[in-house]
């Protein structure tokens, strides 16, 4: 699987952006993050001029063969069927916080355990009813992980035909913690115990049972690279992040990447292309314990850290008018030289 994702060029615009950043009537470095936001968005546009286009938010549900067990994941299987009907009628937090901050939202069926209505504004993506259970056999074959991959960059393809040029990607799937902690110990090689944490909601017992299951898991498989390893312990959510997050980046679209379960995805995107995370922007450190962590293995700091951990794209969604504040006083500030604002004197 290939994509083409040009390095962000550490040219002369990036040079010009500073200047300009750098002569708002403001002291030297005071808007702080949000100026690291204008000249990330301004060098990944290639403009003096960024501007965020029809952000979009493509929540991906699939369901995790495991959680039919309990043991890893203390909400019931059908949590995830719910929940995307909750999504279509308009009543789960991402639908608020994408109406408050104007955001485009879509719902896809990537590999969820029930049979949806053709009619639904949903969009029909399943490769299979769940993925298989990773305590018994891997969780995905290699065809149906490609095929996942390929799909979620399809999705991402259309939206760029909607001038969409700014994209955030959310996850529903009860159980998927498991497969974000999994694969964050196959790429970063922290102890499981540092990947596992309290997904929606177990106690210290509770992480102590979900550790031993993933270790036991972990003794079973041994995938010899990123992709096997996502097809061994992924979720078909995840696979199809991989290839939205690859495509866009491929499409120079700034990138909103939310907590625990979106991050992993990029981990495994990293692995297929290393220029993806020039075009990412991390909106929020998750609550997750092992999110941090992850964080830290990228070397990249978090808008956002208000203690979320719910997923569905929540945290990028809250990122949104961060990214709008940056290219506004970008597009909008006066200069020192257009307001007749004297500047320090040396
Ligand atoms: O985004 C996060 O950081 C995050 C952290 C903890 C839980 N979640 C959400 O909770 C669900 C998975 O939790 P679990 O306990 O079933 O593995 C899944 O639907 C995620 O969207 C999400
Ligand atoms: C209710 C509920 C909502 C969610 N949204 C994302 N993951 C979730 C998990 C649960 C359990």
């Amino acid at each position: 699987m290939k994509f083409t994702i040009s390095p962000l060029l550490n040219n002369n615009l990036k040079e010009k952006l500073q200047y300009k950043i750098d002569n708002k009537t403001k002291p030297i470095g005071a808007l702080g993050v949000l100026e690291k936001v204008a000249l990330q968005i301004g060098t990944i546009q290639e403009t003096l001029e960024p501007k965020i286009k029809n952000p979009t938010i493509l929540v991906f549900a699939g369901d995790h063969g495991i959680a039919q067990e309990g043991i890893v994941n203390p909400y019931p299987q059908e949590v995830t069927t719910q929940m995307v009907y909750n999504f279509l009628q308009g009543g789960a937090a991402i639908n608020v916080f994408s109406e408050t901050n104007n955001i485009d939202l879509q719902i896809i069926d990537a590999g969820v355990n029930y049979n949806f209505e053709k009619n639904l504004p949903l969009i029909h993506a399943k490769i299979d009813f769940g993925t298989k259970n990773y305590r018994l056999e891997p969780a995905m074959n290699n065809e149906q992980c490609l095929k996942a991959i390929k799909k979620g960059a399809e999705l991402v393809e259309d939206r760029s035909k909607n001038e969409v040029n700014t994209i955030g990607f959310g996850e529903m799937g009860i159980g998927n913690t498991s497969s974000a902690a999994l694969l964050m110990h196959y790429i970063t090689n922290e102890p499981i115990e540092n990947c596992v944490g309290a997904g929606t909601g177990l106690n210290a017992e509770g992480i102590q049972n979900k550790t031993k299951v993933l270790s036991e898991v972990l003794k079973k498989h041994h995938p010899n690279n990123p992709l096997e390893a996502l097809a061994t312990f992924g979720g078909y959510e995840i696979a199809m992040i991989v290839g939205a997050i690859l495509k866009a980046a491929e499409h120079k679209m700034t990138i909103i990447i939310d907590g625990f379960i979106v991050t992993s995805a990029l981990l495994i995107a990293i692995e297929i292309n290393k220029n993806v995370i020039d075009y990412c922007i991390f909106a929020h450190s998750s609550n997750e314990q092992g999110h941090q962590k992850m964080l830290e293995y990228l070397n990249v700091k978090p808008l956002l850290n208000f203690n979320m951990r719910l997923g569905e794209g929540t945290g990028a969604a809250m990122a949104v008018p961060v990214l709008r504040a940056s290219t506004d006083f970008l597009n909008h500030m006066a200069s020192f030289e257009s307001a007749g604002v004297s500047t320090k004197s040396e």
